[in-house]
């Protein structure tokens, strides 16, 4: 279990070990202990699903508002993704940055999205599943959308007209939303 801190404090990839013979390949896609021992201890309450049928698919940029705050461990069963994370922590060194990392069916690598981040994904692939364990369960209430194309955001998706949800279609900027993690905001993961 290989894990690689990525510039934004929290954010980092995950990489289980991979262990290939004739057949294919075994991993522990998630193991507790593993990362524990790595210094990560997380606590899922929720894995969700997603199948995308076409390549350009778009889904975000997401996240649920405290209390109902999720940190997100993001992996792709099938096809491939260009992943998104923003950091808006008030009071973050880097808040308002971004991340964007490739993941797919190739790489074992997942990515770890802590609380305070918006999350967000293209698809590179047509049929992608992308499974993710998320720290809090799905709360309707709580859950908020931002512009995928927020231009104080400048995210560089790869494309220009993506497939979207009609919710993310019609998605405010992020100035236009109350502060998500207000100062003093402390999540749980
Ligand atoms: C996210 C979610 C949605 N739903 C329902 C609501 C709706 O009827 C249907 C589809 O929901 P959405 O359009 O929000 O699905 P989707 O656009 O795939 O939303 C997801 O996007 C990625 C980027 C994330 O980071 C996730 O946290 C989640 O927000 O599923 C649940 O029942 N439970 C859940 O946990």
């Amino acid at each position: 279990m290989d894990i690689e801190p990525l510039e934004l404090d929290g954010l980092c990839l995950i990489r289980p070990a991979r262990h290939g013979d004739a057949r294919g390949w075994f991993e522990e896609a998630w193991s507790a202990p593993r990362l524990r021992a790595a210094g990560l201890d997380l606590a899922f309450e929720q894995d969700n699903l997603s199948y995308s049928v076409a390549a350009g698919t778009l889904r975000g940029l997401h996240f649920q508002a405290p209390p109902a705050a999720q940190g997100k461990l993001v992996s792709v069963i099938t096809g491939a993704v260009l992943d998104v994370a923003v950091d808006v922590r008030s009071g973050s060194p880097t808040q308002g940055r971004h991340v964007a990392v490739r993941l797919s069916e190739d790489d074992p690598a997942r990515l770890w999205v802590p609380e305070g981040f918006l999350h967000g994904f293209v698809t590179l692939a047509p049929h992608t599943r992308v499974a993710y364990k998320v720290t809090r369960a799905y709360n309707a209430e709580h859950d908020r959308c931002v512009a995928w194309n927020d231009p104080d955001l400048a995210i560089d998706w790869g494309v220009s007209a993506p497939v979207l949800s009609g919710k993310d279609a019609r998605a405010p900027r992020l100035r236009d939303l109350p502060v998500p993690f207000p100062p003093g905001w402390r999540g749980k993961a």
